[in-house]
């Protein structure tokens, strides 16, 4: 099981929930974590439970970068808006670095978060169960 999470800027959290409920089945076998309104949304239109962190600009991307410094977060779906400038652009960055840090699969447009689930869907990210155990900073 993988713990997900999902994350939507305003004029991006319809195609999120399209895209969650498109691949509900795929999802509802993993944990799941959101920000705040992103989560709301999706828990209105699915079934899925999730677990909801701070809305964006309240300091939820820094608290799913939080899971990701220590090793807890599997993979992520944020769908940026490019053409809106944010008030937490610094926070988005810090998350998206993170990422890259410790390698973890993220997706920022649709078109990748649908190759990445139907990768979930096959096993192809069963090597981040491998390093579950590791904690960042005390292991390595
Ligand atoms: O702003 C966000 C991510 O940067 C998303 O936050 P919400 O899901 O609360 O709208």
């Amino acid at each position: 099981m993988m713990n997900i999470a999902f994350i939507a800027h305003d004029r991006k959290k319809e195609e999120m929930v399209n895209f969650v409920l498109a691949y509900e089945s795929v999802f509802e076998d993993h944990k799941l974590f959101s920000t705040g309104t992103t989560g709301t949304r999706i828990m209105e239109q699915t079934s899925l439970q999730i677990e909801r962190f701070a809305s964006g600009p309240l300091g939820g991307d820094q608290q799913i970068g939080a899971m990701v410094a220590q090793n807890e977060m599997d993979l992520i779906i944020f769908l940026r808006d490019p053409l809106m400038a944010q008030p937490h652009e610094p926070d988005i960055n810090a998350l998206l670095r993170l990422c890259d840090v410790y390698g973890i699969p993220l997706a920022t447009n649709i078109a990748t978060a649908e190759v990445l689930v139907k990768a979930l869907d096959r096993g192809d990210l069963g090597w981040r169960e491998l390093v579950h155990k590791y904690k960042p900073g005390v292991d390595q």
